[in-house]
Order: structure tokens, then C-alpha cells, then sequence
């Protein structure tokens, strides 16, 4: 099990990015469903109607609780236990105006979601729980682009957003493009980066150089993908790509509905005999 504290800085570091919440939807996969992972998430949750005023405020930078408080002296809280477990929650709905921060700004959709993992069933590691996140934020808010981060990652700079949609929305390449990837730069490295941590060829030199030639290789995290790309929209030249903005099919639905429905997408035995399974599943490299 990842540390809890871990994954919950790398949520808040991207509920807190500069962009309308209202677009933006941070979703977790906790494999085989950790209670502390949920109490984490619950606690984060109410945590950044804090936090993210205080970023926005103050501009800070970065804006991982975690990395930002190892700078300074911080106090731990003691947490309640929590009471219920629950396959899919939505621990903020992002489209009920009432739910504000501090400030009474709006805030970004948090969505929990423990991946069911049995014995016998292949889980398929990150790339089962990517898959399964693609079907869950599909039924509930279905956004065009999906960013995925491990859990001990987080983002250094809160207007990554803006830099990825300066890419797709480029008015003579945008549409050409399948992903945006952002490279990873490391904490803890030793002082002289002896055994080469840093990966700065691969950073600076390969990937770029790839990408000159529109090969580019997707790393595994860190990236920016059209929903439409993962899901298997082949590209032809001259394409233009209809911007599915926000979608109205779920308006009338209720966040309990939602949950209820999205809860059989992130079973493990979803993709056997259904048309995901046959056609879209997703072995990521790495
Ligand atoms: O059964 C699993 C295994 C992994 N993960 C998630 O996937 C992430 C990456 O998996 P991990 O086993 O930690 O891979 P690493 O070897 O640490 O990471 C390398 O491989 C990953 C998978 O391709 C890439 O995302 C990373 O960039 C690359 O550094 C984890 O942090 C989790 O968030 C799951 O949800 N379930
Ligand atoms: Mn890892």
C-alpha cells in the first residue's frame, strides 16, 4: 500500500491548479479499496476547500501539502475513523454551485474509487487501474483531457493546464496531437547524482528528440491524453476534433445514481466478454 499522506498531496496539488474548477476532475484508484486510503481522501477532501484558497491566495508554489510543509513546521491532527467503505464516492461534486471553499469559490470534482482486485483476475497493475478510471470519470463527468499521476508524484507548476491546452488547441497541430507530456524531475537525489537519478538524457535529450520526429513515447504518467486517444479514436489527416466541452448527459442525474452506476465499471471482471475488454483495454509501456 502507498502511504496515504502521499497520495492525498498529489491530490491536492492538482485540485489546486489555476483552471476553472467546474472543468476540472481529480479521480483516485485505490487498488482493492484501503480504508485509510479512503479516510485519507475524505480528510483531503475537506481539507482543500482550505487549502486551495490558501494557494490561490498566497500564489504558492508548489502546491503538495506534503512538499510544501517539509519547508516548514506543520502539526499533525488526530482523524476519526471512518464509518463507511464504499466502491465509488464522489466526495466533491464539482457542478452543485453550493458546495464552495472558504472563499466561496466553487470547487474541482474528488472522486474515490476503490478498484476491485480478486485473486485469478489479472489486475493488470497501473495500466488495470488506468483503464478503470478512464470508465468510471467517462460515466460521471467524461472530461476531453485526462492527466494521470502516480501516487508519489505531484505537479510543480499550477498552470500546467493552460500549457497542455495551448498544445491541443494549436490552430494548425492541435488536432494532430494525441498527448501532452510534462518530464519528471526527481526528489532526494544524492549530491552529485552519481548513479544518474535524474534521467536528464531521457528528459531532455530523447524524448524531445522523439518528439521533433512526432514520435514521441508516452513515459506512463505525468501526460495529458484526449479521452478520445485512449479509447481508441483512430486519426486521419484533415480530422478535426469535435470538443466534447462538458456534458450534459448527466444533469439530471443524482450523485448517488452516479456512484451506483459507475461502481460495476471498476470491478475486476468488467472487461471480460464486454466490447471494452475485446477492443479498447490498454497495456500502458513501462
Ligand atoms: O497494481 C497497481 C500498480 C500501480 N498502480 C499505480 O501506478 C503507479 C506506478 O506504478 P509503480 O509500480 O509505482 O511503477 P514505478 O516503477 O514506480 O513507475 C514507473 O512505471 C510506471 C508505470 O508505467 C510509470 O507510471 C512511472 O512513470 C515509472 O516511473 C503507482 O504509483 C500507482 O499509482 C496501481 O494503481 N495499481
Ligand atoms: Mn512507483
Amino acid at each position: 500500500m502507498e502511504p496515504p499522506t502521499l497520495v492525498i498531496s498529489t491530490v491536492l496539488s492538482a485540485m489546486a491548479y489555476n483552471h476553472p474548477p467546474e472543468k476540472l476532475s481529480v479521480y483516485v484508484s485505490d487498488d482493492g479499496g484501503s480504508e485509510f486510503t479512503f479516510y485519507a481522501l475524505l480528510e483531503a477532501s475537506r481539507f482543500s476547500k482550505h487549502w486551495i484558497p490558501f494557494c490561490k491566495k498566497f500564489d504558492i508554489e508548489p502546491r503538495a501539502p506534503e512538499a510544501y510543509f517539509s519547508l516548514q513546521y506543520s502539526s499533525l491532527q488526530d482523524s476519526k475513523f471512518a464509518q463507511e467503505w464504499l466502491a465509488i464516492k464522489i466526495l466533491i461534486a464539482g457542478r452543485d454551485t453550493s458546495v464552495v471553499d472558504n472563499d466561496g469559490n466553487r470547487l474541482p470534482t474528488l472522486v474515490y474509487m476503490s478498484r476491485e482486485k480478486r485473486p485469478k483476475w489479472p489486475h493488470n497493475f497501473k495500466a488495470g487501474a488506468v483503464n478503470a478510471l478512464i470508465r468510471v470519470s467517462s460515466e460521471i463527468t467524461n472530461a476531453p483531457f485526462i492527466l494521470n499521476l502516480d501516487c508519489d508524484m505531484y505537479s510543480n507548476n499550477a498552470d500546467t493546464i493552460q500549457e497542455m491546452l495551448c498544445f491541443f488547441m494549436d490552430e494548425k497541430k492541435g488536432d494532430e496531437f494525441a498527448f501532452v507530456q510534462f518530464p519528471q524531475y526527481y526528489n532526494n537525489l544524492t549530491k552529485n547524482d552519481i548513479y544518474a537519478n535524474r534521467c536528464l538524457v531521457t528528459a531532455e535529450v530523447i524524448h524531445p528528440g522523439l518528439g521533433g520526429y512526432s514520435a514521441a513515447l508516452y513515459c506512463g504518467t505525468g501526460c495529458f491524453h484526449r479521452r478520445d486517444s485512449l479509447c481508441g479514436r483512430k486519426y486521419f489527416r484533415g480530422d478535426r476534433v469535435q470538443w466534447n466541452i462538458e456534458s450534459e448527459k448527466n444533469a439530471e442525474r443524482t450523485t448517488g445514481d452516479l456512484e451506483e452506476s459507475s461502481k460495476v465499471l471498476a470491478s475486476c471482471s468488467y472487461e471480460k466478454g464486454t466490447q471494452w475488454g475485446k477492443e479498447v483495454i490498454l497495456y500502458l509501456p513501462l
